[in-house]
């Protein structure tokens, strides 16, 4: 079972003992200093096309639940922006902490918000699994989503309803048709930066894409996720000189 913890003995502190790359150079989350973010034109658009029916199941993980889907084909990918390449979807999951005023991972000019999205990828030219892609510096990419304290989310809500088929480690249940791009908010606008998985392994084989514009969840369905796992998120690591771009 898992060496490590959130929370405790085993906690985030402590991490660095099993896993020395918890004091690398790229790792994640970051707190994003807007003044200091350099505008970058040769960044395009995020170009998303994921398709419903690679959704599969959700499972809980113990220090957390995912949204696994099928990724044995380039049916649902993005690419475009700071990407080279296709990057297939994977599985999406979510951070948050013990209360509804902090749990994001990432935070802006020190805000935290109360939840945050991860739809994880790799990168389906180079590599022919998530597992093979996963320690690759140009491996993975994450799509990060915020989510503030506000009115019930519908979407989010079809994944709450779930949650209580997975109630214990280990436990998995069908979750189909689920377009994970009613997740995602209004504007495309997005920061992004090289950094790592937040929690062990913590490989430093992600390029981040963090979108500005947070989308809604209610202090209702955050409880619903702690009667699950009372809290997953990591703090804020050192930048070592890296540079966010948008
Ligand atoms: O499997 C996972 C990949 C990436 C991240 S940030 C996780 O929390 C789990
Ligand atoms: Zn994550």
């Amino acid at each position: 079972s898992l060496n490590w913890r959130y929370q405790g003995n085993n906690g985030p502190d402590q991490w660095h003992k099993l896993y020395p790359i918890a004091n690398g150079n790229y790792q994640s989350p970051i707190d994003i200093k807007t003044k200091d973010i350099k505008k970058d034109p040769a960044l395009g658009h995020l170009q998303i096309s994921w398709n419903l029916s690679t959704c599969k199941e959700i499972v809980n993980v113990g220090h957390s639940f995912h949204v696994n889907f099928e990724d044995k084909d380039n049916r649902s990918v993005v690419t475009g922006g700071p990407l080279t390449g296709n990057y297939r979807l994977h599985q999406f999951h979510f951070h948050w902490g013990q209360a509804d005023d902090h749990g994001s991972e990432h935070t802006v000019d020190g805000a935290k918000y109360a939840s945050e999205l991860h739809l994880v990828h790799w990168n389906s030219d180079k590599y022919s699994s998530f597992a093979e892609a996963s320690d690759k510096p140009d491996g993975l990419s994450i799509i990060a989503v915020f989510l503030k304290v506000g009115p019930p989310n519908e979407h989010v809500q079809d994944i709450v309803k779930a949650l209580g088929s997975i109630k214990t480690k280990g436990k998995k249940a069908p979750f189909t048709n689920f377009d994970p791009s009613t997740l995602l908010p209004g504007s495309l606008d997005y920061w992004t930066y090289p950094g790592s998985l937040t929690h062990p392994p913590l490989f430093e084989s992600v390029t981040w894409i963090i979108y500005k514009e947070p989308i809604t969840i209610s202090s209702e369905q955050l409880a619903q996720f702690r009667s699950l796992i009372l809290t997953n998120h990591r703090l804020p690591q050192p930048l070592k000189g890296r540079q966010v771009r948008t």
